[in-house]
């Protein structure tokens, strides 16, 4: 490999560099320019031959070739061919490449830019070669699996590697062991720089679309379809680091065997996650695990990553495997005191004096689990490590002690979970309706929407809170949208069908299963999604007549007619009856709450069908 030794020229445009390094790569060594503009002039780029073939174009070996009347150079370089993009926006990503070229040559774990250029219409990025990949080693190790010690090592790498792209604002969206890289020193060097994440918005020509962001094996539920699943965001590159590890520990990759298909039905529609194998150190177990989870909030971080790792990596005993089980730290295993959040989500974000704070309501659940606090303020903090914090709730003398993970921060009226609504009236591709994932204390907030591939930044002052969609609710689309966001099934020839909410993802796209029909999608899968902005909500209380309120029972379960028509006109007969009888008694005396819950209370239906519903609820 190349030995280089630098001298600066400081009135010069360049900096120049020595090599003396493999003589049949570097045939006539003298003084180098490093280059510091990033395009490179495609007659100075000679092919030599293939080495791979990736998902957004070839990698060859290639020889760059720099001379002027002071030296003259050839470097061996790896250059990424990508697939052909439109013209404009080829150029778009040209720029983004040159915009961010020297900020990512300062850094370390990632590989070395030379530069870009345009060879018969296809982009070319050219990058320092390198020896081998973490996929080779694997590939030839005993046993096709990497040592614990060095496992450890290579998995610190990759997490600074990654953290070092996110601190420019990149996401790698592709982490997988061909594109980890070992130089020199068998250190990992990430081999890409967030192409994926650069080419977000630009169609490639010919491409699969499906396999446009990332590798379908590492890929989390959020890269297959990122408008309808996403955001993409940090912890994205959580689950590919996840994958990556495993196939280290195993030498197989998550999935492996699956076709394309089927692993998009077992990540995105049956949600599961690959199997981790025994033997790794608890807290490095327990963060890879924390890596697949479906919700990107409640997977861990990068910095995350790395502490697991850095703090393990010391009680890995060479050939050994893990030894020191009394070195683990379980802590993060702990069950989370509110539904539905992993301490991972919860450990995003620390609570601080003077900070506004009310009770943490479960993750996409209605139901608050103990009476909730509307609003206090932070006097002490958790110094004690207890996570116990001090809060003044007016009207109480002494401030209370209350569990700080049991709290959420309130910043200009929001809080991190919040459904939120843009309140400029400006055309958006995406939907208005959308979960605040984040709100700083300066005001910055950080959005999922519907529609958009990666989070909405911005002020907190364009957003405002929209009602809440939660599981188990019934929506149909509104009457006046004629062109959805996502398919709907129709009920009869004119109206929307009316379908249960079983999830509800990270940008607020809504699950919708159909229980009162029977729905075959292409897909084989038995959801629908929604945008929260077309959608409305079906309640009892919302059903204008008789013949609504009947109708939506039939939402509750297919079953529900069959058996109406089943218990003949007596029935029918009954039912307009108590149901005349139930509606005005209810109307007259029920809550507006109780309106609103599902179901309600069923005594007014014959027997069979109240027990399908309450089935339904149990
Ligand atoms: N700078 C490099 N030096 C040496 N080998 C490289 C370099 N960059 C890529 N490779 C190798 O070239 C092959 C193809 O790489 P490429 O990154 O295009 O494909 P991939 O990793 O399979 O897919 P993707 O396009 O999704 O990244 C891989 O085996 C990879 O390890």
């Amino acid at each position: 490999m190349e030995k280089t030794i630098r001298m600066h020229k400081p009135s010069a445009s360049f900096e120049y560099e020595l090599f003396d390094g493999d003589p049949d790569h570097l045939r006539t060594v003298v003084a180098t320019p490093t280059q510091i503009v990033p395009w490179i002039n495609p007659s100075e780029l000679k092919f030599k031959h293939r080495i791979g073939r990736g998902t957004f174009g070839d990698v060859w070996l290639a020889t760059h070739h720099q001379s002027s009347d002071d030296f003259d150079e050839h470097h061996e370089v790896a250059v990424k061919v990508l697939h052909p993009l439109k013209e404009d926006l080829g150029q778009k990503f040209v720029e983004n490449v040159e915009g961010l070229f020297l900020r990512m040559r300062e850094l370390q774990g990632v590989c070395w830019l030379h530069g870009i250029s345009k060879i018969n219409g296809q982009i070319c990025i050219a990058m320092k070669i390198y020896e081998e990949s973490i996929a080779d080693q694997i590939a030839r190790s005993k046993g096709g699996k990497l040592k614990l010690p060095d496992v450890m090592r290579y998995g610190i790498d990759l997490a600074r590697g990654i953290l070092q792209l996110h601190s420019l604002g990149l996401l790698l969206l592709n982490v997988k062991p061909s594109n980890c890289l070992l130089d020199e020193h068998d250190h990992l060097i990430i081999g890409d720089f967030g192409i994926p994440y650069l080419l977000l918005g630009i169609p490639l020509l010919n491409s699969d679309v499906a396999l446009r962001l990332g590798s379908p094996s590492y890929m989390a539920p959020e890269q297959w379809e990122p408008e309808a699943r996403g955001p993409l965001c940090l912890e994205t590159d959580s689950w590919g680091f996840g994958c990556s590890i495993l196939e280290m520990v195993t030498g197989i990759p998550p999935w492996s065997g699956k076709s394309l298909q089927e692993i998009y039905k077992s990540i995105v529609l049956k949600q599961e996650r690959p199997s981790i194998p025994n033997g790794l150190p608890p807290a490095v177990e327990n963060v890879i695990s924390g890596c697949f989870e479906y919700d990107p909030r409640n997977r861990p971080l990068m910095d995350d990553i790395l502490a697991a790792f850095e703090s393990s990596q010391v009680s890995v005993q060479a050939d050994e495997g893990w030894i020191s089980p009394q070195r683990s730290s379980r802590s993060f295993q702990e069950k989370s005191p509110v539904v539905g959040y992993t301490t991972w989500y919860l450990s995003k974000d620390y609570l601080q004096v003077d900070d506004i704070v009310r009770s943490r309501k479960p993750l996409n659940a209605q139901k608050p689990q103990t009476t909730p606090l509307q609003k206090g303020t932070v006097v002490g903090t958790n110094s004690d490590r207890s996570g116990l914090i001090l809060v003044k709730i007016s009207g109480v003398h002494n401030p209370v002690k209350i569990q700080e993970s049991t709290l959420e921060r309130v910043t200009y009226g929001l809080s991190a979970g919040d459904w939120v609504r843009l309140k400029a009236d400006n055309k958006c591709n995406h939907s208005r309706v959308g979960i605040l994932h984040s709100v700083k204390r300066n005001g910055r907030a950080a959005v999922g929407f519907a529609g958009r591939e990666i989070l909405w930044m911005g002020d907190a002052s364009k957003l405002e809170v929209a009602q809440p969609y939660y599981l188990g609710q019934f929506v149909r689309l509104k009457a006046d949208v004629s062109s959805p966001r996502f398919s709907w099934p129709r009920k009869g020839r004119t109206g929307w069908a009316t379908g249960r909410i079983s999830r509800v993802l990270p940008n607020g796209c809504l699950m919708v299963s159909f229980p009162g029909r029977f729905v075959f999608r292409d897909n084989n899968s038995e959801f629908y999604l929604a945008d929260p902005e077309q959608v409305e909500l079906v309640t009892f209380g919302t059903c204008p007549g008789i013949v609504e309120k009947y109708q939506h029972v039939e939402d509750f379960h297919w079953a529900v007619r069959p058996l109406a028509v089943a218990l003949g006109a007596f029935t029918a007969l009954k039912l307009g009856m108590s149901v005349g009888r139930a509606v005005s008694c209810k109307l007259g005396k029920g809550s507006k709450s109780d309106e609103n819950k599902i179901g309600g209370n069923t005594a007014w239906l014959p027997q069979p069908v109240a027990n399908i519903i309450k089935e339904m609820h149990s």
